[in-house]
C-alpha cells in the first residue's frame, strides 16, 4: 500500500477537491486537518470521501477527557481511517479518546511537533531535548493503549524499536531534491525515505505535493524514492 497521506491544507473545498481527485492514483490516503475542518466541517469530508481513499481527521484533540471523548464520538459518523489527539493531554484524555472512538478508527498521539525544536521546548517549559520528549510521550501514548503516534523522522527508528507494532505517522517530510530551501515553518525533517526507512507507517506530506508546479509529478517523484 502506497504510504504517502496527502495534507489538504488549501482553504477552499474546490480546490482540496479538485487536487485529490488529481493525485490520488499516487498517494495511498487523504489528510484533512484543523485548517480544513474549522472551514467546512463534517460536510468537507463526506465530499472528500468521495474520492474513495481512507480520510485521516488530523484534529490534534487537546482538552479534558470527557471533552475529548466527546469530541470523539461526534466524529464517529465519519468514519475516520485515523484521528490525531496530542499526547501532551495525558493518559486518562487519550484511554478515554479511545474507548470513545470507532473500532476502525485509529487513534494516534502527536508526540512533540515537528515544528518545535528544543529551543522552542524549552520556552513552553519542557527541559531535555525534543528527542526525549518525543520518546517519553510515546511510551504514555502506548501505555493508554492507542494505536501510535506521531513523530518526526529523527525519532521513528528508536520509537519503533521500542514498540514493535505501533503504527507510526511521520510528517515534517521534505524530498531530497528540495535541498536546504523551503522547510517552510518545519523543523525536524528528513527525506520520506528516511522516515520510511525508520519505520514510519504513514508518510504525511503537504506543500511538496500540493505547491509543485505539477502535483502528480511531485507525489510520483516521492513515490519512487520509497
Ligand atoms: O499531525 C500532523 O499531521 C502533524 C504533526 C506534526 O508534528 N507536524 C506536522 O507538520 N503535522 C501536519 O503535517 C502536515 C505537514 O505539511 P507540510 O509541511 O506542508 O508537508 C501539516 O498538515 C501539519 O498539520
Amino acid at each position: 500500500m502506497n504510504p504517502i497521506y496527502l495534507a489538504l491544507d488549501l482553504p477552499r473545498l474546490d480546490a482540496a477537491l479538485a487536487l485529490a481527485q488529481k493525485v490520488k492514483g499516487h498517494v495511498g490516503g487523504l489528510k484533512l486537518g484543523l485548517e480544513f475542518f474549522c472551514a467546512h466541517g463534517h460536510h468537507g469530508v463526506h465530499e472528500i470521501a468521495h474520492v474513495g481513499l481512507p480520510i485521516f481527521l488530523d484534529l490534534k484533540l487537546h482538552d479534558i477527557p470527557n471533552t475529548v471523548a466527546s469530541a470523539m464520538q461526534a466524529i464517529h459518523v465519519l468514519q475516520p481511517a485515523i484521528v490525531t489527539v496530542h499526547a501532551a493531554g495525558g493518559r486518562a484524555m487519550m484511554e478515554d479518546a479511545k474507548a470513545a472512538a470507532g473500532e476502525r478508527t485509529k487513534v494516534v498521539a502527536v508526540t512533540v511537533l515537528t515544528s518545535l525544536d528544543d529551543d522552542d521546548l524549552a520556552a513552553t517549559g519542557v527541559g531535555g531535548s525534543a528527542h526525549d520528549q518525543a520518546l517519553r510521550l510515546a511510551d504514555l501514548a502506548r501505555e493508554a493503549g492507542l494505536d501510535g503516534i506521531v513523530c518526526s523522522g529523527h525519532e521513528i527508528g528508536e520509537i519503533h524499536k521500542r514498540w514493535k507494532n505501533g503504527f507510526f505517522v511521520v510528517p515534517g517530510l521534505r524530498p531530497a531534491e528540495a535541498g536546504g530551501g523551503n522547510h517552510a515553518d518545519q523543523k525536524r525533517i528528513v527525506t520520506p525515505r528516511q522516515a520510511r526507512d525508520g519505520g514510519a507507517s504513514v508518510l504525511v506530506i503537504g506543500r511538496p505535493i500540493s505547491r509543485a508546479e505539477d502535483p502528480v509529478a511531485a507525489a510520483r517523484a516521492i513515490e519512487a524514492t520509497l
